[in-house]
C-alpha cells in the first residue's frame, strides 16, 4: 500500500516537472544508494527510485535517458540475491552500476563475482583510467575513494576492460560499445572525492543529458504542501530542538495560522544536561511556542511487542532498563514515545481525525529505518522514532505531515538559512531522537565468542609487526596476503617501529556499516607504553585491522598507560538512571571544552558513549569489575551517511582533545577515555 502511494505520488510528481530528463536508480538495497538520487539532482537531473525488480518493459515505459543500479547488502552470486530483470541491459540505454551494480552487471555478462579474503570499508586508493569515457576530466589518475565490500570480481566479464584497479581488486569495469560501466566504490558520498565528477561524466557525456531540472523553490513547495494537507485542521509539531524539526516548526507557523499550530517537546530523560530547558529557551526566540512533555520517569520501566522474524510471531519486550540489545532499546523508545504523544494529544483535546501529526523527517532517516516509502531492499540499519509501525499506520491513513521528507540535513541547513534562523540553531550537532539511551552500551556478560582468540593473537601479530616479521608465524601469511603491497607492508612496519602497540580486542559489541549492511561487532582497544600519541601511526591501524579481522568494525585508542592484558568482564551495565547520569555528566564536560574553544562547528558531530568496561583492575585483590569507561567520537561528515573520524592536529587541536580526555577521567566511576579512530564505514557515527 505504501509502495502504491509512494508510486502515485513520485509519477504525479514526474508529470508536473514534465522533465524528459529522467534517470531511472533501480536500488538494491543500499544505504548510500539513496544519496545517489541526490547526487543526481545536485547535477540538474531528475530520479525516478525504483526498486531492483522492475521490468525492463516498465522502464522502457518512463523514457529515461540511462539507469544507475545501486549497492546492496546482498552477494551476487547467493541465494539471497534480490531479482532482476536481465532485459534492462537489452535496452540500448548507459547503465551504471555501482558496487553490487557492478557485481551484478560482471555477474550477468559471463563474469565472475566471489567473496574472499578482502574486505574493505572505508577510504582507499585506486588507479582509475583516464582515458575511459567515465573517468574523463579527472586530475591525476590515482584517486580516493570509498569502498565497502566483501564480494570482488574474480574474472572480468568478456567483452568489459578493466577501468580501474587497486592491487589485485577490479575497481572498475566498462564496456565502451555497449555503455555499460561498472564500479566497485561509491561515486555518490563525499568520501570519493571525484564522485561528483564520475557521476557528472555518466549523465552528461556518457548519458547525454543536459541538466535541464532546476528545483525551482523548495520553500514555496513545502508551505504550499503544508497549507494543503492542513487545511482548516489542527497540526501537532513534534519538536526535538534539532535543526530538522525546528525548520519544520518554522514552515509550519509560516504556512498556517498560529492557532493552527501545537508545538510539543517530549524530555524522555536521554536529554543532554539542561537541553530540554535550552531548547524551549532556543525556540521562544524564533518565535515557536513550544509545550514541554515531562516523561523522563516513563521511559525506563515502557515495553512494547516485539516481532520475531524467524519465529513469526509477536512476543513482549523487557522493560527499557533491562533490555539489553539496539534495536530492541529503539524499538520501546519509539512505541513508548508515540504513546506519549497520543496522550498528550487527547489531553490537549486533539484526535488523529481532527489534527494532523508534524514530524522533521528526513530522507536518511527512513533510509535508515528501511521505509517502504524510500525502498524496497533496504536493509533495516536501524529504527528511527519518527517510523515506528505506529507511525506507519498513522501514515498510511494520510495522518502525517513530513514535508522534509525529501530532504538531507545539509539541504535543511540551507532551507533554515532562507527562512532567517539564526545560525547557531542551524548548526546545532545533530542528537539522535533516542538521545543517550544508545549512547550506553548494555551487556551483562562479556561478548566472547570462539574466534575471540584467534583473533586476538592477529591482532597481536599486527600491533608488533615490526618484530613479529623476524620470527615466522603461520598467520603472518593471512596478513600478507590482505596487505599485498610491498609500499603497505613498509608502512606497518614503520609504524609498528616507531610506535610501540598493543591491541586488545574488547569483548563488547558495537554496531557499524559494512558491505551496505548492518553489523555488530567487536571493538579494538590500541594503547601504547608511549604516552603521546602517534595518530598518524593510529589512524593507519584503524584502517588496517577491520580489512583483515573482518569481525572487528571498530578501533579506538586507549589514552593512559599501556594495556597488555585481555580484558576477561565487563561491569554488568543496563540503562538505569544512575549509568545515564554518569554520562550525561560526561557528555557535559566534553561538549564544555567544544564550546569554551569555539569548535562545535568545526565537529560535526561528537557522540559521547559509556562502555562496560573497567580497566586497570587490581587481579590479586579479585578486584571486580565495578566502573566503566568513556569513548570520545569527534566526527567529520557532510552528507551524515559516511565520514571520519577527527584527526587531532587537523580537524580538532590535539590540547583539546587531551583536555576533554582528563576531564572526563574526572568524572566519579569512569576507568579509561578512549579516541573512536574509525571511519563510516566500518563503524557507524553512533556506537548504540
Ligand atoms: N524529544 C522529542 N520531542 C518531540 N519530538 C521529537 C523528539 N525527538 C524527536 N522528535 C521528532 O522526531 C523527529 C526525528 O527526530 P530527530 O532527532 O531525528 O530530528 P531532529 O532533532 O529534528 O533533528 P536532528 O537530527 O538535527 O537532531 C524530529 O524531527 C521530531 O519531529
Ligand atoms: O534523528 C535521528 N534519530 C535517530 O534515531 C538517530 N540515530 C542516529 N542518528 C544520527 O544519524 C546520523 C547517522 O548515524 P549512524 O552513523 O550512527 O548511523 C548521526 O548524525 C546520528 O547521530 C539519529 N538521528
Ligand atoms: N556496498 C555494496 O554494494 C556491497 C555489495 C556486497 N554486499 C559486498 O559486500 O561486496
Ligand atoms: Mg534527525
Amino acid at each position: 500500500y505504501h509502495r502504491n502511494v509512494f508510486w502515485f505520488l513520485l509519477s504525479s510528481h514526474l508529470r508536473c516537472n514534465m522533465s524528459n530528463e529522467v534517470v531511472v536508480i533501480l536500488d538494491a538495497g543500499s544505504q548510500y544508494g539513496k544519496i545517489i538520487d541526490r547526487r543526481v539532482r545536485e547535477l540538474n537531473v531528475l530520479t525516478d527510485l525504483l526498486p531492483l525488480q522492475t521490468s525492463a518493459s516498465a522502464i522502457k515505459e518512463i523514457g529515461c535517458k540511462c539507469i544507475i543500479i545501486s549497492g546492496g547488502p546482498s552477494s551476487v552470486h547467493q541465494g539471497e540475491a534480490p531479482e532482476f530483470d536481465s532485459e534492462i541491459f537489452n535496452l540500448g540505454l548507459p547503465v551504471l552500476g555501482i558496487c553490487y551494480g557492478m557485481q551484478l552487471i560482471n555477474q550477468v555478462f559471463g563474469g565472475t563475482v566471489a567473496t574472499t579474503e578482502f574486505r574493505e570499508d572505508g577510504q582507499f586508493e585506486t588507479e582509475l583510467d583516464k582515458s575511459c569515457a567515465l573517468f574523463k576530466g579527472l586530475d591525476v589518475s590515482c584517486q580516493t575513494v570509498l569502498l565497502t565490500h566483501g564480494d570482488s570480481v574474480q574474472t572480468v566479464a568478456k567483452d568489459f576492460s578493466v577501468v580501474g584497479k587497486s592491487d589485485a581488486l577490479v575497481t572498475a569495469i566498462a564496456n565502451k560499445a555497449k555503455n555499460i560501466y561498472g564500479v566497485q566504490f561509491h561515486p555518490e558520498v563525499d568520501l570519493t572525492v571525484c564522485g561528483k565528477q564520475v557521476m557528472k561524466n555518466f549523465l552528461y557525456d556518457i548519458s547525454g543529458l543536459k541538466g535541464s531540472y532546476t528545483v525551482t523553490s523548495r520553500e514555496e513547495a513545502c508551505i504550499q504542501q503544508i497549507k494543503t494537507t492542513i487545511g482548516k485542521s489542527k497540526v501537532l509539531v513534534l519538536v526535538s530542538g534539532g535543526v530538522d524539526s525546528t525548520v519544520l516548526a518554522t514552515l509550519c507557523y509560516k504556512a498556517l495560522d498560529a492557532t493552527q499550530v501545537v508545538a510539543i517537546h517530549v524530555d524522555n530523560g536521554f536529554m543532554r544536561k539542561n537541553e530540554s530547558q535550552e531548547v524551549l529557551k532556543a525556540l521562544k526566540l524564533v518565535n515557536v511556542d513550544v509545550k514541554l512533555v515531562n516523561a523522563s520517569n516513563t521511559f525506563y520501566n515502557s515495553t512494547t511487542t516485539l516481532y520475531v522474524k524467524h519465529a513469526k510471531h509477536k512476543v513482549n519486550s523487557r522493560v527499557l532498563c533491562q533490555t539489553l540489545y539496539p534495536e530492541e532499546k529503539r524499538k520501546i523508545i519509539g512505541d513508548t514515545f508515540m504513546n506519549i504523544v497520543d496522550s498528550e494529544a487527547h489531553a490537549l483535546g486533539l484526535t488523529i481525525d481532527d489534527c494532523f501529526l508534524a514530524q522533521g523527517t528526513l530522507r536518511p532517516d527512513l533510509i535508515e529505518s528501511a521505509s517502504k516509502l524510500v525502498s524496497s531492499n533496504a536493509d533495516a540499519i536501524k529504527t528511527h522514532h519518527n517510523d515506528t509501525e505506529l507511525v506507519r499506520a498513522l501514515r498510511a491513513r494520510g495522518r502525517v505531515l513530513e514535508p522534509l521528507r525529501d530532504f538531507h540535513k545539509d539541504e535543511v541547513r540551507m532551507l533554515g538559512r532562507r527562512l532567517g534562523l539564526p545560525e547557531d540553531l542551524l548548526m546545532r550537532q545533530p542528537f539522535p531522537g533516542p538521545g543517550l539511551a544508545i549512547r550506553v552500551l548494555c551487556a551483562e556478560e562479556p561478548f566472547l565468542c570462539p574466534e575471540f582468540s584467534h583473533t586476538q593473537t592477529v591482532l597481536r601479530l599486527l600491533a608488533a609487526y615490526s618484530n613479529s616479521i623476524n620470527k615466522p608465524h603461520a598467520l603472518l601469511q593471512k596478513i600478507h596476503a590482505i596487505i599485498s603491497s610491498e609500499q603497505e607492508r613498509e608502512k606497518l612496519q614503520k609504524y609498528t617501529d616507531r610506535f610501540p602497540m598493543k591491541a586488545v580486542l574488547l569483548p563488547i559489541k558495537s554496531v557499524g556499516v559494512q558491505g551496505d549492511g548492518r553489523t555488530y561487532s567487536y571493538v579494538v582497544g590500541l594503547s601504547s607504553p608511549d604516552p603521546k600519541p602517534d595518530w598518524e601511526a593510529l589512524f593507519f591501524m584503524a584502517k588496517t585491522i577491520p580489512r583483515i579481522c573482518h569481525n572487528v568494525n571498530r578501533i579506538t585508542y586507549i589514552f593512559g598507560n599501556v594495556v597488555s592484558e585481555q580484558i576477561q568482564d565487563i561491569t554488568p551495565t543496563v540503562l538505569s538512571f544512575n549509568v545515564l547520569s554518569t554520562l550525561r555528566q560526561c557528555d557535559h564536560v566534553a561538549h564544555s571544552v567544544l564550546v569554551k574553544r569555539n569548535l562545535v562547528k568545526s565537529i560535526s558531530q561528537m557522540p559521547v558513549v559509556l562502555l562496560p568496561l573497567h580497566f586497570d583492575r587490581n587481579m590479586l585483590f579479585r578486584g571486580p569489575s565495578c566502573q566503566r569507561s568513556v569513548v570520545i567520537r569527534p566526527f567529520i561528515t557532510n552528507d551524515f551517511m559516511t565520514g571520519l573520524a577527527a584527526y587531532p592536529g587537523t580537524h580538532i587541536p590535539e590540547d583539546a582533545v587531551l583536555e576533554i580526555a582528563t576531564s572526563i577521567k574526572k568524572v566519579p566511576g569512569i576507568s579509561r577515555v578512549l579516541y573512536d579512530l574509525t571511519s563510516k564505514p566500518p563503524g557507524t557515527t553512533e556506537w548504540e
